[in-house]
């Protein structure tokens, strides 16, 4: 059976040739149309039976931007997955990645390589950089063997090389390491080699050089990984088990699930069911990602598939949850450990009507996107809606930007925070509550100060790594944002790597970003979770003609609140538009103003129409035109555009 892969292969093969630039073994194929490729069901009726030690799972990790995804490409396009020169970025298919640049879901393709004469299946997962997305990073390697860890051979090894560096070696996965931009005059590939052997103990000799834009050594890579990194660990003898660790929604087959085999195989048309809901459903559909979809009967175990079974209810696909056939009992895997969010913010409809709307896009997106937490919500101005936790602001931010821009909703997003420890002391409150310590991320809960005895906020452990050059305003920077420094290790002569304990509260909103402006992009930052701290802090209120509006409440630091109160005062008035009244804004704590600025109403004309000099016709209607305003100011509903609500928040 397997033989006829390889004479489909003699029969649609456009040319064959050896990678031409890296020192490679391998016979790699170009197709001259892809469709040919994906579409072969020749090739894949025999994709079950490829052996387990012919199976490579791995990933490619590196620090944001340091080319994983152009080195996915490379790769795709080597193995004639896709034609040459095809757009970049193929596996960044949404189109917020294609906006930003940057990868936010972890995506998967399978290719096959023809190794010292024997058809390897690699399946690949091209994965995001970015701290914000580290969840996806991390259950991505769950089903793999193995890693690319790729560094940037001008940048060095940045703080997120080091945090997945030990999350791949934590799960005991082979590493590989890979230098990549060789083809920059600038890179320094023998003092990145240096600094990966001073701090992870690498021998240099063991690390690839590559250019991932030009695709230079790319083959080199591909052999490696069959070299370098264990087949999976897996058995084909019956039951049939499956791990589920990515899904999405589909309009018309409703949720899809990625799934890893681990044991036995599973074929179109049989029952599986849920080890976590105990729910059954008949196999619709089986498809290859290839990383177009391509429709197989069958899959076993080592591969990596996804499976249609008319799961209409988004709620119903778990990540990390075990699918076996029905009625067979099987263990469960062993479950990812879902990330605790870090941020929380209210999502709410800009028009109540459009609730159910708003409701069913969360549920689709948090199918593709299970580190976001939802609860319901609700608030006096914006309505029903949800509490949603994330794992930063640009986990938000491209959160709510997909909720626009693949489901056509239009939220309104609300401050976000952390979720701050109350330890209350009123006996009457408590016994109200229920228990002792609340925990509270929305600040329009904060309870009355009185009735506190303690606040506890959450800290991080951050790594910075940066060159020397910058060393005292970074300094400065982390003492500004109530940071003690853990310690500090000289990488090499040049660059420092820093561990500090910071308020979460501190960096979730703009330390990166301030870090890259003073280290001219030069410094990198990723941190850790590191408990709860004893805290003072207090409720800050922003009033708007008197009025306070919860939605921009915030909980600040004690020694932040006069900074804070003055600067969203500040902020607000350049962002909210001036409209027929005059707005006075207020920062408040404890019903004591901080801070005030005041926007003018527009002034209509009204004595246009006057000609000449009638000085006193024209007091009157400027009088009669004040009187109004005062009227207008009370049943003011001041229009405060959506974007402020974030914008205000942003240092
Ligand atoms: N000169 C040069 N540029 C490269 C090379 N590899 C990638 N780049 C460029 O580096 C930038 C970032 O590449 P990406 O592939 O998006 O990096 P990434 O690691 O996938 O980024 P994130 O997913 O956002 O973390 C792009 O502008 C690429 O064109 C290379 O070998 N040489």
């Amino acid at each position: 059976m397997y033989s006829s892969i390889r004479f489909y292969k003699a029969a649609i093969l456009c040319r064959e040739f050896r990678t031409f630039l890296g020192v490679c073994n391998a016979h790699v194929r170009t197709f001259t149309n892809v469709k040919d490729y994906c579409e072969s069901s020749e090739k894949l009726s025999d994709f079950p039976n490829i052996p387990i030690k012919r199976i490579r799972n791995f990933s490619i990790i590196a620090h944001v931007d340091h080319g994983k995804s152009t080195l996915a490409d490379r790769i795709l396009e080597l193995t004639g997955a896709i034609p040459r020169n095809s757009a970049s970025q193929i596996l960044d298919s949404l189109q917020v990645e294609r906006e930003r640049g940057i990868t936010v879901k972890a995506q998967t393709a399978s290719i096959f390589y023809t190794y010292k004469n024997d058809e390897y299946l690699l399946n690949l997962i091209d994965t995001p950089g970015h701290v914000d997305f580290s969840n996806e990073v991390s259950r991505s390697l769950e089903v793999c063997d193995g890693v690319i860890l790729l560094v940037d051979a001008c940048h060095g090894v940045q703080a997120q090389t080091v945090a997945n560096y030990y999350m791949a070696k934590k799960r005991n996965l082979d590493v590989i390491p890979v230098l990549n931009k060789i083809d920059i005059k600038h890179a320094n590939p023998e003092g990145v080699c240096r600094d990966l052997q001073n701090l992870f103990g690498i021998n240099p000799n063991s690390v690839l050089k590559i250019s991932a834009k030009l695709g230079t050594g790319v083959g080199t890579v591909l052999d490696a990984v069959i070299e370098r990194i264990k087949p999976p660990d897996v058995n084909r003898e019956p039951p049939f088990r499956g791990l589920i660790f990515d899904s999405w929604f589909d309009k018309y087959r409703g949720a899809l699930n990625l799934i890893y085999v681990l044991n036995g195989s599973l074929k179109l048309g049989q029952d599986i069911q849920s080890i976590i809901t105990k729910k059954s459903y008949p196999v619709k559909g089986i498809s290859i990602l290839l990383p177009k979809e391509s429709k197989t009967e069958e899959i076993s175990a080592g591969q990596v598939g996804l499976i249609s079974c008319n799961m209409r209810n988004s709620k119903e696909s778990i990540i990390g949850d075990t699918i076996h056939l029905k009625n067979e009992n099987v263990e469960a895997a062993v479950r990812f450990q879902p990330q605790q969010p870090m941020v929380y913010a209210g999502v709410y409809p800009a028009d109540q009507s459009k609730h159910v709307a708003l409701r069913s896009a969360i549920d689709k997106l948090v199918l593709n996107d299970s580190a976001v937490t939802v609860k319901v919500d609700s608030s006096p101005a914006l309505g029903q809606g949800w509490r949603l936790g994330f794992l930063g602001l640009l986990h938000m931010e491209v959160f709510c930007q997909r909720l626009e821009q693949e489901h056509g909703t239009e939220p309104i997003i609300t401050a976000p925070s952390v979720t701050y420890r109350i330890v209350l002391k009123n006996p009457k409150l408590i016994k109200q509550m229920g228990k002792e310590t609340l925990e509270i991320s929305n600040a329009a809960l904060f309870p009355e100060p009185l009735n506190v005895k303690e606040y506890y906020e959450p800290l991080v452990k951050g790594t910075i790594i940066t060159p020397t050059a910058y060393l005292g305003q970074i300094i400065s920077l982390c003492v500004e944002r109530r940071g003690i420094q853990e310690s500090s290790t000289n990488i090499d002569n040049d660059r420092i790597l820093m561990k500090y304990i910071l308020p979460l509260s501190e960096i979730i909103l703009d330390f990166n970003d301030h870090l890259k402006s003073i280290s001219s992009g030069y410094a990198s930052f990723n941190y850790e979770d590191h408990g709860y701290h004893l805290t003072n802090i207090v409720r800050l209120d922003i009033h708007l003609n008197g009025r306070p509006v919860e939605e921009f409440c915030r909980i600040v630091h004690v020694s932040k609140a006069n900074a804070v109160a003055r600067e969203m005062v500040a902020k607000l008035l350049e962002l909210i538009p001036r409209q027929m009244v005059q707005i006075a804004i207020q920062g408040c704590v404890n019903g004591k103003v901080l801070a005030r600025e005041t926007i003018k109403a527009y002034r209509k004309d009204v004595t246009a129409k006057l000609y000449g000099g009638d000085v006193t016709r024209r007091m009157k209607l400027l009088r009669q035109q004040s009187e109004g305003k005062k009227k207008m100011r009370m049943f003011a509903n001041i229009r405060v555009p959506h974007e402020t609500f974030i914008n205000v928040l942003k240092r």
